[in-house]
């Protein structure tokens, strides 16, 4: 499969940046989402699960196609609870009809990785709205109840290397889990929706211990109510991992550097970019005095 980046002509980097602007008021408008977390953190993971799907072996998948806006693919029970992110889109969508379903979703997930006071992520428009046939099967997306093996494998797929995982795993400091989508719970009180390395400082800090939550479902859980998930815990657990944690617990900026771009590069698999395509880097609210 090839997907070529279509460049729209009549589109500037100001109709782009538009729309980032529209994203970024919008969440901070909407602050009272799931329990004042706001809704940057299920932007960033509607972002990812549109991309997650790629696979570099037949370059199917990824964020091109916008299949995500189809039922098939939100019915994969790892997207439960993207409606929500969905929902939140659909007032864009019809304020900005021009913009491919590939394109908005992957520029919400870089608008509130930025406005959540994270790194600048560099973002390429282009992808097309492709046909509901084109859907890749469900089942592609990472399931939490699993080691390193698992987790190096699937990253694998998705041609990313040990340090591109461990800094995507990063995004974990954004949100939370929640019982009614992923049968995991927390974490409770304060979670977080800015973008910082705190997630690799509580892995290190922690005491975790392993215990089946009340879905049933094994989670590590902190005394002072942090959890994580099997497949975050397994950072720590593989040696050529836990060294890239504790860089990255150590060093804020290093962290930064690597997920601005892994996560471009989650966000572009599987699609080929002409030379004459532009690369756009959004303004924060704040650096417009918004
Ligand atoms: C092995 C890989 C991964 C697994 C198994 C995994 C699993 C999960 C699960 C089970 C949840 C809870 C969903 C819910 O209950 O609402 C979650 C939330 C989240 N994930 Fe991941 N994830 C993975 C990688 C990633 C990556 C690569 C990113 C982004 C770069 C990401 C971003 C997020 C965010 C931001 C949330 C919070 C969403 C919210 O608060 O509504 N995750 N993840
Ligand atoms: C920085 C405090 O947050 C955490 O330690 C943490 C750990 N794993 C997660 C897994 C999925 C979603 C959110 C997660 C999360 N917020």
């Amino acid at each position: 499969v090839v997907h070529i980046a279509a460049v729209n002509k009549d589109r500037s980097f100001d109709d782009y940046q538009r729309i980032y602007n529209t994203i970024a008021e919008k969440i901070r408008e909407e602050d009272e989402y799931d329990g004042y977390i706001g809704y940057g953190p299920i932007l960033v993971r509607l972002g990812w699960h549109s991309s997650g799907t790629y696979d570099k072996n037949d370059n199917t998948g990824g964020s091109y196609g916008g299949t995500m806006r189809f039922k098939l693919e939100q019915s994969d029970g790892a997207n439960n609870g993207l409606g929500n992110a969905r929902a939140f889109m659909e007032p864009i969508l019809k304020e900005f009809p021009w913009i491919s379903h590939g394109d908005l979703y992957t520029l919400g997930a870089v608008c509130a990785v930025q406005e959540l006071q994270g790194p600048k992520v560099k973002w390429r428009p282009g992808r097309v709205d492709m046909p509901e046939d084109t859907t890749p099967k469900n089942g592609r997306l990472p399931d939490a109840a699993n080691g390193a093996d698992y987790v190096r494998n699937f990253y694998a797929r998705l041609n990313m290397n040990d340090r591109e995982a461990v800094a995507l795993t990063g995004a974990h400091c954004l949100g939370r889990t929640h019982l009614k989508n992923s049968g995991f719970d927390g974490p409770w009180g304060a979670a977080s929706n800015s973008f910082t390395n705190e997630f690799f400082v509580n892995l290190l800090n922690e005491q975790w211990k392993l215990q089946k939550n009340k879905a049933g479902n094994m989670q590590y859980d902190s005394p002072k109510g942090y959890m994580m998930l099997e497949t975050d815990y397994a950072l720590v657990q593989d040696p050529a991992y836990l060294k890239i944690v504790k860089e990255f617990a150590n060093n804020e900026g290093a962290f930064f550097k690597e997920f601005a771009s892994c996560f471009q590069k989650l966000l572009e698999n599987g699609i080929d970019y002409p030379k004459d395509a532009p690369t756009y880097v959004f303004k924060t609210l704040d650096e417009q005095d918004l």
